[in-house]
């Protein structure tokens, strides 16, 4: 699987990347009361402009994404000097108030999280396949303090369809993968989007305490 996104990245197979900030999130951010200074966490985030648009609303961020051409793409249609270092086994690049680590989200643990007090998740949870989803929840709790909250946009595919990635990832299985650590609040449903017939569900998450 992690290939396959290297692959991907390689060859510029991103039909996932948006290059307008998506509309949910200008939406409904301002909605979860974040305040302002809070650094949000953004796993899987490939080059996602609602990084700039999270920055810009003063919000520190932090991206995880697997492919260094990501990386490398998002600095390079950036402003402003990038500083480089390591962390574990992480390349770290910053510019500005982004800075992204280069590694598996798996492997990003609590102690490099620790002024994380938000999370923005766009197309990571569907991007994984059934049996990992459950593993990334967990670990998206060990991160995000309690109190702390985050936006979900998920995607729901025709009944039946089972392929992916974009995994289709139904409500019931939403609730079911975060309502042990998080109060969860459905925010909308968007309508199919043309050609594919996927949907969007918009969440709202909020962490419960105490840690797990
Ligand atoms: C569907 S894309 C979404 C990217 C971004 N969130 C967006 O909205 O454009 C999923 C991204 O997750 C990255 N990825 C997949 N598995 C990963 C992992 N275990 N750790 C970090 N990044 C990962 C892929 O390289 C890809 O860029």
């Amino acid at each position: 699987m992690d290939n396959e996104w290297l692959a991907r990245w390689r060859q510029g197979r991103i039909g996932f990347h948006r290059s307008e900030v998506h509309p949910a999130l200008v939406r409904h951010w301002p909605s979860l009361g974040v305040k302002a200074g809070t650094k949000v966490l953004v796993p899987l985030c490939g080059k996602s402009l609602d990084m700039r648009w999270l920055a810009r609303h003063d919000h520190p961020v932090l991206g995880i994404e697997l492919a260094g051409e990501a990386i490398e793409q998002f600095l390079a249609e950036g402003v402003g000097e990038v500083s480089r270092y390591h962390h574990d086994s992480f390349a770290v690049s910053r510019q500005g108030n982004v800075e992204l680590w280069q590694g598996d989200f798996f492997h990003f643990h609590i102690e490099a999280a620790a002024e994380i007090g938000a999370f923005y998740d766009r197309a990571a949870l569907i991007a994984l396949p059934e049996a990992t989803r459950q593993r990334y929840a967990f670990h998206l709790a060990q991160l995000i303090p309690p109190g702390a909250g985050g936006l979900l946009i998920t995607l729901r595919r025709a009944p039946g369809d089972d392929a992916g990635p974009p995994y289709g990832v139904e409500a019931a299985e939403v609730r079911e993968l975060f309502e042990p650590n998080f109060a969860l609040s459905h925010l909308e449903d968007g309508a199919p989007e043309p050609g594919s017939g996927f949907r969007e569900s918009v969440w709202a998450l909020t962490r419960r305490g105490p840690k797990v």
